[in-house]
């Protein structure tokens, strides 16, 4: 599994590829803002943060990351530093595609029930929107294509469970930019129905992700898991089968939506546990370029011959000598079999599928190897970040701009 880690530490720089397949391997280096960690007592999720001006809880970001390139990005924030810390506001982005600026008018397709965490992340980075339920991801992404939706939120990556491969792969199969980013702090409750107690249950379902980021307390309550599709889809499930020997885990907003009992809270393995969630759009329809008060990001997805330590220099390079500051860096490879999964054998995962747009006529879908997702400070029309981009571009076998955003390192707390 992929790991993903938040600076300023050192020693989560450089962290090992835990992934289990053998044949692709994938390291990182992300950064999920880090200041509330920064500020919480032995690895216990700091105070309740005072409300953002928006009205949403928050928690607040630093702005003094050291990146890989070891480039300090010291812009100031909105309020300004306090010991070279920025309390950082939430920043306002323009939702483009005839919405205001809260979303209204905007319908945000997501995966699961209405409940899912993915719900609570778009209504936080868009309050004003429709949010439409979609049963996968997939079917999320499709809606936004054809015009059944103006955005599409996906899970990108966890502090737990580092970048989310799967939901990149979806992601790059489709001709959809991303228009912004948000941070949820993910608090996972052990929900039942009303009256039943802990030492009843003998089973707990949820997505797959909170069973993995509760799998210590699972195994205290010495209960069968199930995965299901989503955590609310999972609380639906229960109250519509009125089971009584069966617990889900979900938010606490999903006990309240369908009228459960919650059994416990914070059962997360890491009591800092946050997951960054990318809205999605169709090119046509993205925000224009962030605001001018706003700190921009540019991601990027980066094919490439293999090789890939000198390919990582040549990329960390591009950047570093421009000065500019790298958000994400992860590194994508089908390892010992020059990317063909036919002679790697069972178990090689495929190669990335990466639609490709540039090209005139139709877009299409082209099988990649090695790959990096690249995530940098600036926005993609900075003549430093151009420049970068077609420095790669000229040892690169092709490079996909993913969306340019407003950076948002605030981290939203729901509890
Ligand atoms: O099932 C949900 O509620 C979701 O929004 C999906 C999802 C995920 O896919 O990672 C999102 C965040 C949580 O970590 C758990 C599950």
């Amino acid at each position: 599994m992929a790991y993903t880690s938040s600076l300023p530490l050192p020693k989560h720089l450089l962290l090992p590829n835990r992934r289990s397949t053998r044949h692709r391997s994938s390291s990182s280096v992300s950064f999920i803002p880090a200041a509330a960690k920064a500020s919480g007592v032995n690895g216990h999720a700091p105070e309740k943060p005072a409300p953002a001006p928006n009205g949403k809880p928050r928690i607040n970001g630093v702005n003094g990351h050291k990146g890989v390139n070891g480039h300090i990005n010291g812009k100031k924030g909105v309020s300004g530093h306090v010991n070279g810390h920025a309390d950082r506001i939430h920043l306002s982005v323009s939702t483009g595609g005839g919405g205001s600026q809260d979303g209204s008018g905007l319908r945000v397709a997501f995966q699961g029930a209405p409940g899912a965490y993915s719900e609570f992340a778009a209504k936080t980075a868009l309050p004003g929107c429709a949010t439409v339920p979609c049963r996968a991801f997939a079917d999320a992404l499709a809606a936004v294509e054809r015009g059944g939706a103006d955005r599409a939120i996906l899970p990108v990556e966890s502090t737990m469970e580092g970048t989310a491969l799967r939901n990149y792969d979806l992601l790059l199969r489709h001709d959809l930019v991303v228009a912004q980013e948000i941070n949820l702090f993910v608090h996972y409750c052990l929900l039942a129905m009303p009256g039943v107690r802990a030492a009843e249950v003998r089973r707990v379902i949820s997505h797959p992700m909170a069973l993995a980021h509760c799998g210590r307390a699972l195994a205290r309550l010495g209960v069968d898991r199930e995965p299901v599709e989503d955590t609310a889809g999972a609380v639906e499930m229960l109250r519509s089968n009125r089971m009584l020997d069966t617990a889900a885990i979900a938010s606490p907003r999903a006990a309240d939506l369908y009228g459960l009992d919650v059994l416990a809270h914070g059962l997360q393995d890491e009591s800092w546990n946050v997951t960054r969630f990318l809205l999605l759009s169709r090119p046509a329809a993205a925000p224009a370029a962030p605001p001018a008060n706003a700190d921009a990001k540019t991601s990027m997805v980066v094919a490439h011959r293999g090789g890939s330590m000198a390919v990582l220099l040549k990329v960390l390079s591009a950047f570093s000598s421009r000065n500019i500051n790298l958000t994400k860096l992860e590194v994508i490879n089908n390892e010992g079999d020059g990317g063909d999964p036919a002679a790697a054998g069972a178990g090689a995962r495929p190669p990335v599928m990466i639609l490709d747009t540039s090209a005139r006529g139709a877009p299409t879908l082209r099988a990649f190897p090695h790959v990096l997702y690249v995530d940098c400070a600036g926005a993609a029309s900075d003549p430093r970040v151009r420049e970068a981009i077609q420095e790669i571009e000229k040892f690169a076998v092709f490079v996909r701009v993913l969306g340019c955003y407003a950076a948002d390192s605030t981290i939203y707390d729901l509890q």
